[in-house]
């Protein structure tokens, strides 16, 4: 293979480099796919809670997206936090087609709002016909009023213990649409990213990052880079 897969993120981007844009990008890279990213907002965020949220204006989402679907022509498609329903209703036109994984992301593991009741019935109505696949959590299922449908995979915490979980979704979700972006069907890519996650999960669980819940590792694995290197 010449040139690796291009998997483009359309989320917002977390300061404490946990959920996001961050965690999107490092998923990517330690999974061999090249990442884009479309930015909908900034937000000021840490391990402890969302602290402001400003969203990008429709017009310069519009131009991001068109420039990577122009040039680079991605053959997957992850959305995290879409931040406003025009947003929503942009990227399922401009998006219908392509492998399509939608991270519904409502609210925050802190509780912060990031998607409001229009912004949900905009998923509802325009996103998820078109995506091949939507993980929302327990909380964000019901506020999109429960949409059935094979390609629904409501996610769950898992079996590892730790307080150092936020960016899982977004981890999982961009781990999803990597393994889809690879080749692998629905139900293989799922058990790859749910392997994936829990893995991630497990180096990270005795980081004492922040003050709240601490970030999930990203591309760091277990072993340290420079072992089995030579001095
Ligand atoms: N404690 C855990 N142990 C193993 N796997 C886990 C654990 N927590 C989460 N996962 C994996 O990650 C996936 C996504 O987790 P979860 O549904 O908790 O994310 P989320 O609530 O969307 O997270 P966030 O909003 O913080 O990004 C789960 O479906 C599961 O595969
Ligand atoms: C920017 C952003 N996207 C998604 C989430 C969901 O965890 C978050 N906390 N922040």
């Amino acid at each position: 293979m010449v040139n690796p897969p291009v998997v483009v993120t359309i989320a917002g981007s977390d300061s404490g480099g946990a959920a996001g844009i961050a965690a999107d990008l490092t998923t990517f890279a330690a999974l061999g796919v090249h990442g884009a990213c479309v930015v909908t907002a900034v937000t000021a965020q840490d391990t402890t809670g969302v602290r402001a949220v400003h969203p990008v204006p429709l017009e310069v989402v519009a131009a991001q997206l068109d420039a990577v679907l122009e040039d680079l022509d991605p053959i997957a498609v992850k959305t995290g936090m879409l931040a406003g329903p025009d947003v929503v209703r942009l990227v399922a036109r401009r998006c219908a087609g392509r492998i399509l994984v939608v991270d519904p992301v409502l609210v925050a593991t802190s509780g912060a709002v990031l998607g409001s009741a229009a912004v949900a019935a905009a998923y509802r109505e325009h996103l998820l016909p078109v995506a091949t696949v939507a993980t929302p959590n327990e909380d964000e299922f019901e506020a999109l009023g429960r949409p059935s449908g094979a390609n629904v995979l409501v996610t769950r915490g898992g079996d590892i213990e730790t307080d150092n979980d936020h960016g899982t979704g977004c981890t999982h979700s961009s781990a999803l649409a990597s393994y889809l972006a690879l080749g692998d069907d629905l139900a293989t890519a799922a058990a790859r990213a749910d392997a994936f996650v829990a893995r991630q999960l497990h180096v990270s669980r005795n980081w004492t990052l922040g003050r709240g819940r601490g970030p999930v590792a990203h591309v760091h694995t277990s072993v340290p880079p420079t072992q089995g290197v030579p001095a």
